[in-house]
């Protein structure tokens, strides 16, 4: 099966249309507003009503209040969720949206039993840990750390660009990549060159 890409981080339109054109399956949309890749709900919902049919929109949020998450649903008409924080199970399912749940690989974690927590999750993201940053830290962790059981769709994250991500796919397999940094000229501001090659490399992995 094709590995399919989540380019996320997406601030500006025409970052958004190089992501597509270059084929990418889904884009993320950072509500989370520390960070430097965070977008505000009018402009997500200016560029999602310019995006052509079958793509995937994805709201991404940590420790977001209830509110914040169906305000944001009701004005951008996101296709999935994306929780990126300490949510519990109960407060994901709540959502008239399906979601998926990134876990962030701390070395103590145990990702057959936090998947299984996450039973109503359309897949899992695993992604790198760093202390105090809750994503998008542009750094790969062990692939090897990967469970082999893990009964939902994968989608691996961390540190992935165009010099590591065949590696990545051969190795893992995934369901899914995802990347932000890797192909980025600054931070929120993807680099459409780096994204053709991002998209190059996956092809030449599937
Ligand atoms: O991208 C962010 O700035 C971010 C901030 C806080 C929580 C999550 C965040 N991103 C989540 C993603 O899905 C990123 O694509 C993922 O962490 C991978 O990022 P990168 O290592 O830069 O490819």
């Amino acid at each position: 099966m094709r590995t399919r890409v989540k380019i996320c981080g997406i601030t500006r339109l025409e970052d958004a249309l190089a992501a597509v054109d270059s084929g990418a399956d889904a884009l993320g949309f950072v509500f989370y507003a520390p960070s430097p890749r965070f977008v505000e709900p009018a402009v997500a919902e200016a560029i999602i009503k310019q995006l052509p049919p079958f793509v995937t929109t994805v709201a991404l949020f940590v420790n977001a209040s209830v509110d914040q998450v169906q305000t944001i649903m009701a004005q951008t008409g996101i296709d999935l969720l994306q929780f990126h924080g300490d949510e519990s199970p109960e407060y994901c399912a709540q959502f008239d949206r399906p979601y998926f749940k990134a876990l962030r690989m701390s070395p103590d974690i145990d990702v057959v039993a936090e998947t299984k927590r996450f039973s109503l999750a359309r897949g899992i993201l695993l992604d790198a840990y760093r202390p105090g940053v809750p994503g998008g830290t542009g750094e790969a962790f062990d692939w090897e750390r990967i469970p082999s059981d893990i009964d939902k769709p994968l989608i691996l994250a961390g540190g992935l660009d165009q010099s590591n991500v065949v590696q990545a796919i051969r190795r893992v397999k995934p369901y899914a990549v995802d990347v932000s940094g890797g192909v980025e000229a600054a931070k929120g501001l993807k680099d459409c060159e780096k994204i053709t090659s991002f998209m190059n490399e996956v092809a030449r992995a599937n």
